[in-house]
């Protein structure tokens, strides 16, 4: 205090500069076919895409797999195993590092539901050998890599 007049402190904090996040999407495997939904999401909307989202503070990258194949489909998931993970700048304000989880249902006759369409407008299992178009970005670039997800029998 000078002269009996409190000081204010300015506040405010510098705007934070974009962080990586970290992604996890799921090949699930059903024979030949893959589990794929076209998104709604403004990254990559109308483009097909894997069952995932934003790893949450604490979880494995199963855990992740488990769950968010279930809020977004209902689907619970067996035998997650770690594939691959890439690095993904998707736009100006997107930078994720995907994690590559394969997993198969635990149950071949349940039926994926939509269950978050806001973000997909609804799943389906496509044949590996001839997927929808387009796919989203990062997963068109793992295809035209020749990356394959089914187990080497
Ligand atoms: N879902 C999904 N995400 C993918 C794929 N490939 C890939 O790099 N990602 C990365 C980019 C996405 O920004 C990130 C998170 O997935 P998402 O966009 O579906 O996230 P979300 O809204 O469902 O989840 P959340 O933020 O509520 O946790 O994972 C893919 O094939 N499917
Ligand atoms: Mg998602």
């Amino acid at each position: 205090m000078e002269n009996g007049v409190q000081q204010t402190q300015a506040t405010t904090t510098p705007p934070s500069p974009p962080m990586p996040k970290v992604g996890v999407a799921v090949f699930l495997l059903n024979g030949s076919k893959v589990l794929l939904g076209k998104r709604l999401s403004a990254v990559g909307h109308s483009t097909f895409a894997l069952p995932g989202g934003h790893l949450e503070f604490g979880e494995s990258f199963e855990e992740c797999a488990t769950r968010e194949v279930k809020e977004e489909t209902g689907l619970i998931i067996d035998k997650t195993e770690y594939l691959t993970v890439t690095n993904n700048v998707i736009s100006e304000k997107v930078h994720t590092v995907c994690v590559f989880i394969r997993a198969v249902p635990a149950d071949i006759n349940q039926k994926p539901e939509t269950l978050e369409p806001e973000k997909c407008a609804g799943w389906d299992w496509y044949e590996w050998n001839n997927l929808p178009k387009p796919l989203f970005g990062p997963l068109e670039d793992m295809v035209q890599s020749g990356f394959n997800p089914f187990p080497t029998t």
